[in-house]
């Protein structure tokens, strides 16, 4: 418990264990936001700009990896209880969260630092992280915190807000590929995670990281920024920063439908970086596969191509993944054909 960032006060100098070699560290170079990041505004999805909107939706996948959207019709009364939930939560006393800390894949909850190899790793990320199932929410509402009072109400009505979310964008993508409807739905997209990193100022954000570099190993992601900046993704070998915009949510094409699609849909490298001055929480949402459903390069989508993986489950999948460090990439290489 005492690992846990949160539970620290005053850190004036960053601990020598958070400090990376110079080669893997973020460094004092600025990084710009980028102003090509696509942004989709789904005001009109349900209009006679419908096929546009999908069509910069599939563009952005392929070309980029990643996009912001907004209008997407979760409150911004909605987004900004939950992240003051969130903020709560992890400023609440250490005894409080003391019953959620865990390194444990396997528990309801875990709340934990830098990630879930802590014991083993060198150098840790500056951030800690609370994660929970919330799909179907009557299965998985009782194991969530009770304090701050109002977080299973909170929560609960986010989760299934973007879960709606998440799944309009999954059928338009679906709907953009020419995939047979409802091929995203159902087993393909049934687990829900919410998972919330807090980073709490940092003495050297140039020497440390937030998180690492990594592609997102699941079906979709996507993430509330909050207003502090500190996403980053790896565009052409350069690092850009996903500027925050208030209300809207990043999306995040997940390896999986990179197999899906054939290798069509692209799933961005991206990092987080601390700030020195204000902490920084941040609410992502993924949507995975069930353990036993195939998954493979759409028949329908293959025509005449060559499939690229082979198909497994999203259970190899994972077993895969965690064999190799939780390195996504290097987990979707061994499925390669
Ligand atoms: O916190 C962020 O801004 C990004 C989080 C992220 O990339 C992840 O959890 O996979
Ligand atoms: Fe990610």
């Amino acid at each position: 418990m005492e690992v846990l960032t949160s539970n620290w006060s005053n850190v004036q100098t960053l601990p020598d264990n958070y400090i990376f070699p110079p080669d893997r560290r973020p460094g004092t170079k600025k990084i710009l936001s980028s102003k090509d990041i696509p942004i989709i505004n789904l005001e009109r999805i349900n209009g006679p700009e419908r096929d546009q909107i999908i069509q910069q939706i599939i563009k952005s996948s392929e070309d980029f990896g990643l996009f912001q959207v907004i209008n997407h019709g979760v409150s911004r009364d909605l987004t900004d209880q939950t992240m003051a939930v969130f903020k709560e939560f992890f400023a609440s006393p250490a005894e409080l969260k003391a019953k959620f800390y865990s390194n444990d894949l396997n528990s309801s909850c875990r709340l934990y630092t830098s990630t879930l190899n802590y014991e083993n790793e060198e150098v840790h990320y500056w951030r800690d992280n609370f994660t929970h199932r919330c799909h179907p929410l009557e299965d998985h509402i009782k194991h969530w915190p009770e304090k701050p009072v109002n977080y299973r109400e909170v929560v609960g009505k986010y989760s299934i807000e973007v879960r709606r979310f998440l799944m309009k964008i999954l059928g338009l993508i679906c709907d953009g590929m020419g995939l047979e409807t409802g091929y995203l739905e159902g087993e393909m997209s049934k687990n829900q995670l919410i998972s919330v990193n807090h980073h709490i100022p940092c003495p050297d954000p140039s020497l440390t990281l937030g998180m690492p570099e990594h592609s997102d190993p699941n079906l979709i992601s996507m993430i509330q920024q909050g207003d502090i900046c500190g996403l980053q993704a790896l565009k052409d070998g350069q690092w850009i920063g996903i500027e925050p915009i208030p209300g809207a949510f990043v999306v995040i094409p997940g390896l999986q439908l990179r197999v899906i699609s054939n290798g069509k849909l692209a799933s961005i490298v991206h990092r987080v970086v601390t700030d020195s001055k204000e902490s920084r929480t941040t609410i992502g949402t993924f949507l995975t596969p069930s353990n036993d459903i195939l998954i493979k390069p759409a028949d329908g989508l293959l025509g005449s191509m060559a499939p690229m993986y082979r198909g497994y489950t999203y259970e190899e999948f994972f077993s895969i993944f965690i064999g190799n460090n939780c390195v996504a990439e290097r987990a979707l290489e061994c499925l390669k054909l």
